[in-house]
Formats: C-alpha cells, structure tokens, sequence
C-alpha cells in the first residue's frame, strides 16, 4: 500500500483530489475522515496540513505527498521532488506600500521584510546581496507595512489582487512555484513499484489534458498545406469524405498550438473543425 499526503483543505486540496481521481482511483468517501483507501488501486490519502507534507514524507509516515514547491524549499526536509504538477503556479515577491518610491532592490538594504517564508528569502537576498533583516509572520502578512511592522513583505502572489486590497504594489519576483509531487528518500521495492504505475497515470492524465484532438474537413487541393500545420501523434489521419475533393483530417494537437494555427487552416479552405478534449493519452 502506497501512502499519499494531500492538502486537507485549501489551495491544493481540490486538484490534489482531481489528479487522484483521474488517474481512475476511487476513494472511499472521505468526509470528515483523515483517511480514505482507494477501492481499485494499493494506495491510502491522508488528509494533512501542507506545512506539515514534507515532515511526513521524510520520516516515512508517508511514502509520497502533494506540496506546493515553497512549502519544500522553505521546510528544508530530505525528500525527492519526482514530478511538477502543473497547478496552484504561484510566485513569491517582494511588495511594499504602493505609495513608497522604489528604485531597485537596494531599497531592501537595512529594511525589515515581513513573511512566512523566511528561510527562502535568506537565500534570495543572500545571492542577491541584500541585507535585510527578517521578521517571521504565520500569516496575514500582507497587513504588515500598514501596521508599522515592517516596510516590506514577500509572500505568495496569484492574481494580485491580496495585494492591491491591501495598499501593496509588487515590486520583484523571486522565485516561481506549482504544486509537485515528492517522494520519501527510501520507498520500499513495493511501494516504489506502485509509485511507477502510479506516475505513467499521472503523465497520460498530464498529456491528455494540454492536448485535443482535432477533426476538420478539408479541400484535397489544399489538403498538403493543412497537413502540414497539424503535427500529430506520430502524424495526421487523412480520410477520404464521401463528397468528393473533400478529406477528414484527425489529429492530435497541443491546445496552444491549436489557437496558433486556427486562422492559417481557416484560410486555407477547413470547414467543420471539431476541437475535443481528450481523457488519457499514452504516448
Ligand atoms: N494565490 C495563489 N495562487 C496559486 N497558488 C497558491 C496561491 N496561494 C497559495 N498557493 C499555493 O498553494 C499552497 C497552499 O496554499 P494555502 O493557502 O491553502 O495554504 P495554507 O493556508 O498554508 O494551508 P494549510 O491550512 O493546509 O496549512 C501554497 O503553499 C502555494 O504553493
Ligand atoms: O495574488 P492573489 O491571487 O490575491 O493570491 C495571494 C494570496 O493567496 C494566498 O492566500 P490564501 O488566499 O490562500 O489565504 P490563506 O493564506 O489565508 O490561506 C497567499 O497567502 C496570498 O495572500
Ligand atoms: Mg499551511
């Protein structure tokens, strides 16, 4: 049996519990439980706190977990980081009162920086040569300029939008995050056996989702010219239509690609063009 620590409630908890689910594991109902069993797959989540994930990973209490990357680096702890994610992107910045002049990162210097992450911001301002002193916040750390705490902050920014409620204007980005899964440094043979299956469903999920497969109609005479903007899996499907001078073409595009292209085949004559989502896809 594989251990999972996920987020019990909060920013990563929903698509921790989306990924689990479409990798066609199902869980026990998990209401107010702290752990919940798969019905069809060796493998048992554990509902936890995501400051406490890399502590549990380490000790072994859990063979894998669900963290944001921040929360690895600032908890220093000895796991494997083996996969991104690809959700809760984030980025830890510094932030000052909108109306404070800024002219560089040299402002910091004999400042004070309000944050909960203060072992990641030692490392940046060290490599960056900034000698500000650290003052450590649980939370709430966008109120700390107002209060007369401290002049700046770094916290986790999204949107913006925490910030500019509170008067604060971003002013440097230092580090980029998403959710990844870690792994314990010494899984059993067992269980790193149920992590590879468990792996290969997280990338046919991955690749499915930033893929669609493609159909459209397209005029032979142009048909080389279309072909040649669609790449495919190993290359597009071409059908001929029961209407003749006409091709089905199929394919499988990465979804960005897809809006690059769309124009460009529109005029070159495709007609009907169908956009579908994919659900798994091995490669
Ligand atoms: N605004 C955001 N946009 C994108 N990702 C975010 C955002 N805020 C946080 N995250 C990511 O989600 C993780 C969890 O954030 P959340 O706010 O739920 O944590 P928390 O309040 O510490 O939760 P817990 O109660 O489990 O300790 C963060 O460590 C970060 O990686
Ligand atoms: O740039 P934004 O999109 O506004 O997001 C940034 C905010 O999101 C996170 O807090 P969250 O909303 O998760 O609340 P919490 O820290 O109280 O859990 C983070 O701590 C910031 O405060
Ligand atoms: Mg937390």
């Amino acid at each position: 049996m594989l251990k999972i620590a996920i987020q019990k409630s909060g920013r990563l908890s929903e698509q921790s519990l989306r990924l689990i689910e479409e990798c066609g594991i199902r869980l026990a109902t998990t209401d107010r439980k702290l752990k919940a069993d798969a019905a069809n797959f060796p493998i048992q989540v554990l509902f936890l706190r995501d400051d406490d994930i890399p502590q549990y990973v380490e000790d072994g209490v859990a063979d894998i977990g669900i963290v944001g990357e921040n929360e690895v680096w600032e908890k220093g702890k000895d796991v494997r980081v083996i996969r991104q994610l690809g959700f809760a992107r984030c980025r830890l910045s510094l932030a000052i009162a909108k109306d404070e002049s800024y002219e560089g990162l040299s402002y910091f210097n004999g400042k004070k920086i309000a944050t909960s992450y203060p072992r990641i911001l030692r490392k940046q301002l060290a490599q960056l040569n900034i000698e500000a002193r650290i003052e450590e916040v649980g939370g709430s750390v966008e109120i700390a300029p107002g209060v007369g705490l401290a002049q700046g902050i770094f916290d986790i920014v999204g949107t913006g939008s925490t910030l500019l409620m509170n008067g604060l204007k971003e002013v440097c980005t230092l580090v980029h995050s998403e959710a990844v899964l870690i792994a314990n440094n010494d899984l059993s043979a067992e269980a790193q056996s149920v992590l590879s299956q468990l792996l290969f469903r997280i990338s046919a999920v991955r690749n499915a989702g930033c893929n669609k497969y493609i159909l459209l109609n397209a005029p032979n005479e142009r048909l080389e010219e279309i072909v040649a903007l669609l790449p495919g899996m190993k290359s597009p499907t071409v059908l001929p239509l029961a209407l003749s001078g006409w091709s089905s073409v199929h394919t499988v595009i990465r979804e960005q690609a897809f809006w690059e292209v769309i124009s460009q085949l529109r005029s070159l004559g495709a007609e009907g063009i169908l956009v579908v989502d994919i659900e798994k896809m091995i490669l």
